[in-house]
């Protein structure tokens, strides 16, 4: 509690009359305050890793009226560090378990009051004790605009949010934005850890303020021909397991039908006749596998497996097996045909004339003794480890097992199987080994255990409890500071400049550093951001979006951009005049059905063509936005962002390609739909986690549409487990547009800049922090 005198003026000195735990409080904040603790009213967010160490904070600081929001049940794999958590409570609602383990926390107010003598009561008097103290749970998701409206908002004094994704990230932001209640909002990724105050009244920069910093986008033909890095072949590897298992065949990256490959074939001939555009090592900018019009040597044999797979579904046990052996037969031929022909027909084709490395492709040779009788897959071994690095052949006998397994031991054997979860025990295993082969093949280094793979296909960022328990922490202080900047107002005797509160002045944006900054400190408070002025959700900014206003449905503009991007949760669109679609408990979805079907141009009310607008409102976040449409055709992209390739024109679908706030968006991947936050987006009800505001920067995930976007990882290399974390920028999802520059908070950038640019203008913050150690 050391970082008590941040808050302020010298203290009574602590009374015997208050609980040991609570004195530190009172002589630091002062009675007040302490009162003021007691009886406010806290809304959290979120009961998972950062929201358990909250809890347990607040309850031990004295709040007595929290409420917890949590949409999850408990899993195996929070119990490791969400400590609230038992094993007997695996299955149970997060925020009852939580909120309950919480209150028997909280100080018990009569002996606050000093009318027990005593510091330590017994168990049962503590429960007693504390009857006066709600600490509330709901189960539910905060896009749950029946029960977290605005009016819910405006009975806390403060929000605390305690999230792992964007979308209910921007929720509370724009709630607590409209209801004028001041959020904490915290993030924390691996060793790094940030938290900010988000406040109105105070004029601070919002959640959606800024542009989270720029996730890696790899191109489809990375991806799908040259690839380069284990993550390409991990990439293509859950599009594989997409292609063989997965719900819906087409949707996979890899699939190839007729008319996909005309198609491909007549868009890339056009592109070429139109620039003559070649990619580096002079092919045609073709993204498919089959070139030319011609279908991949694997597509038959993968649809021949899904056949296999759809037969064993049978009740009869003869064509299980029918299916099991065929299966087995065929699975020799499938991998000879990804790993071998497919790669074989690519250099004969000259795709690697001028690559670093030809790649090697297997050999039947090969295939046939690693998958001979007796057949064998590693994780048959007894000793098996998830750290275990597979060999080649082992990597082929893998994917074959997982083939069998698909029919003969899968839990749920019903084909398709679901979507890519990295938590699937065989979805990994087949992911692990499908992509190692693929780094064999172009030698790629390192060849991945499951573990590591673990932790890039599910972009995963090991969780480290330590950072979220420091995080907490600086968010209970966040807290402190604002209940007091409150009370100073309420006791402001009507003195013109004490009517607005200006939270600026005392509360900090704190950034929790791998390494120390020069000064030595693993704790950098900075002062809180001004808002962006091209903010569309703090600053009303217009928003200006380009696209083929010809091409473009208003089905795909709201589900793309305008929930997506834009993360409106119950919009009603109007062009002109006229309401062209609307959403709301009271509307039938049959009265706009017929409008999600046109193109934009043939909407009601004139149309979205070139340099119109149109008006997106949603009660729920009681938002309002302009957008400004601009038609436009043709767009570039740069081959490799990374490796500053050359400019290129755009040759995925037309329908694919569109700008927000001037700058060139590329869509978000399919095949990152296993990553984090998409885990998260699923559970949160909802699949738009997309960071990207209205000003053109990369989302920070996945759509169901083309190129490939993944938060680059490493991989779970270090950490108490595995968790499933968007990166720790609270201050994504912006919308300050091409005008406003961009600024970067990366860990180095803070590191350079960030002691020179930071206004240590709160050296008590600061010299209290730099005793905090990081790793143990
Ligand atoms: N829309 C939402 N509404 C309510 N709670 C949400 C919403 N989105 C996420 N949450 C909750 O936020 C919490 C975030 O916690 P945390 O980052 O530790 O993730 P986790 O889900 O507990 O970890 P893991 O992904 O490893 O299981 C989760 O408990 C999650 O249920
Ligand atoms: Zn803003």
């Amino acid at each position: 509690m050391a970082t008590m005198t941040a808050v302020g003026a010298p203290q009574p000195p602590p009374t015997s009359s208050c609980p040991p735990i609570l004195r530190g409080i009172q002589a630091a904040l002062g009675h007040d305050l302490l009162t003021e603790i007691l009886s406010c009213r806290i809304l959290l967010v979120g009961s998972g890793g950062i929201g358990c160490e909250l809890l347990k904070n607040l309850a031990l600081s004295g709040f007595r009226h929290v409420e917890v929001i949590d949409l999850d049940t408990i899993d195996v794999s929070n119990l490791n560090r969400q400590f609230l958590f038992r094993s007997q409570h695996v299955g149970m609602p997060k925020c009852v378990v939580a909120s309950e383990a919480a209150l028997k926390m909280v100080p018990p107010l009569n002996y606050l009051h000093n009318t027990l003598p005593q510091a330590d009561t017994d168990a049962s008097a503590t429960q007693s004790e504390n009857a006066g103290a709600t600490y509330i749970p709901h189960h539910g998701n905060i896009f749950d605009n029946t029960k977290f409206n605005v009016p819910y908002i405006q009975k806390f004094a403060l929000v605390l949010n305690a999230l792992d994704n964007v979308a209910a990230r921007r929720q509370v932001n724009r709630l607590c934005l409209a209801a004028s209640i001041p959020l904490i909002e915290a993030g924390t990724a691996g060793y790094l850890g940030q938290v900010t105050v988000i406040d109105k009244s105070s004029n601070t920069e919002c959640y959606e303020c800024q542009t989270k910093p720029t996730q890696k986008v790899y191109p489809i033909c990375t991806i799908r021909s040259t690839p380069s890095q284990p993550v390409h072949c991990i990439v293509w590897a859950k599009e594989l397991y997409k292609l063989l298992f997965g719900p819906k065949v087409e949707e996979s990256m890899l699939f190839e039908d007729e008319e996909s490959l005309r198609a491909e074939s007549e868009s890339a001939a056009a592109d070429e006749q139109e620039d003559g555009a070649t990619t580096d090592n002079g092919n045609k900018t073709s993204t498919m596998n089959g070139e030319g019009g011609e279908k991949s040597t694997y597509m038959d044999l993968v649809l021949q497996v899904r056949t296999l797979l759809l037969q064993a579904r049978s009740d009869q046990f003869e064509t299980r097996l029918s299916s099991w052996s065929g299966l087995r037969l065929l699975g020799p031929k499938l991998l000879y045909a990804l790993f071998g022909t497919e790669i074989n027909k690519q250099i004969d084709m000259g795709r690697y004339k001028t690559a670093d490395k030809v790649p090697s492709p297997i050999t039947w040779e090969d295939m046939e003794s690693a998958t001979a009788e007796p057949f064998i897959s590693p994780t048959q071994w007894g000793e098996y480890q998830p750290t275990d690095i597979w060999t080649k052949d082992d990597c082929s006998a893998e994917i074959i097992a997982c083939l069998l397994d698909a029919v003969q031991t899968h839990d749920d054997p019903n084909f398709p199987l679901p979507e890519f979860d990295k938590d699937c025990d065989m979805a990994m295993r087949f992911v692990t080994a499908a992509s190692n082969l693929r780094s064999y093949v172009f030698q790629i280094e390192p060849i991945q255990s499951v573990y590591s793979a673990k932790g890039i296909a599910g972009n995963i960022i090991p969780a480290i409890a330590t950072t979220n328990a420091i995080v907490a922490g600086l968010q209970v202080l966040q807290c402190f500071h604002i209940l007091k900047a409150q009370l100073a107002m309420q006791n402001a005797s009507g003195g013109e400049e004490q009517q607005t509160r200006n939270l600026k002045e005392v509360c900090r944006y704190t950034y929790c550093l791998r390494d120390k900054t020069r000064k030595g400190y693993l704790l950098q408070p900075t002062t809180l951001p001004d808002p962006n002025p091209n903010c569309f959700v703090c600053r009303n900014a217009t928003v200006s979006l380009a696209l083929n206003t010809n091409l473009w449905t208003l089905e795909m503009l709201l589900s793309r951009i305008i929930k997506k991007e834009l993360g409106f949760a119950a919009p009603t669109i109007m062009v002109g005049e006229d309401i062209v679609y609307e959403e709301g408990e009271d509307i039938d979805p049959a009265e706009y059905a017929s409008n999600l079907v046109k193109t934009l141009v043939a909407l009601p009310g004139g149309g979205m063509g070139h340099g119109s607008s149109l008006r997106i409102e949603d009660f729920t976040q009681d938002l309002e936005v302009e957008v400004i449409v601009t038609h436009k055709e043709n767009f570039v992209v740069k081959e490799d962002e990374e490796g500053g390739g050359e400019s290129k024109v755009d040759n995925r679908e037309e329908i694919e390609k569109f700008e927000i706030g001037g700058k060139k968006h590329v869509v978000a991947a399919a095949a990152a739909s296993a990553s984090a936050t998409i885990d998260d987006a699923s559970k949160s009800g909802s699949n738009t986690d997309a960071a990207t505001p209205a000003n053109g920067t990369k989302s920070d995930d996945h759509s169901d549409d083309d190129d490939i976007e993944v938060i680059e990882e490493g991989g779970a290399t270090k950490g108490d487990g595995y968790d499933s974390k968007e990166p720790a920028k609270p201050s994504n999802g912006g919308t300050n547009g091409s005008k406003s520059p961009m600024r970067k908070r990366s860990n180095e950038d803070r590191l350079e800049n960030g002691v020179k640019k930071a206004k240590l203008d709160s050296t008590e913050v600061s010299e209290e922090v730099e005793c905090v150690v990081l790793e143990e």
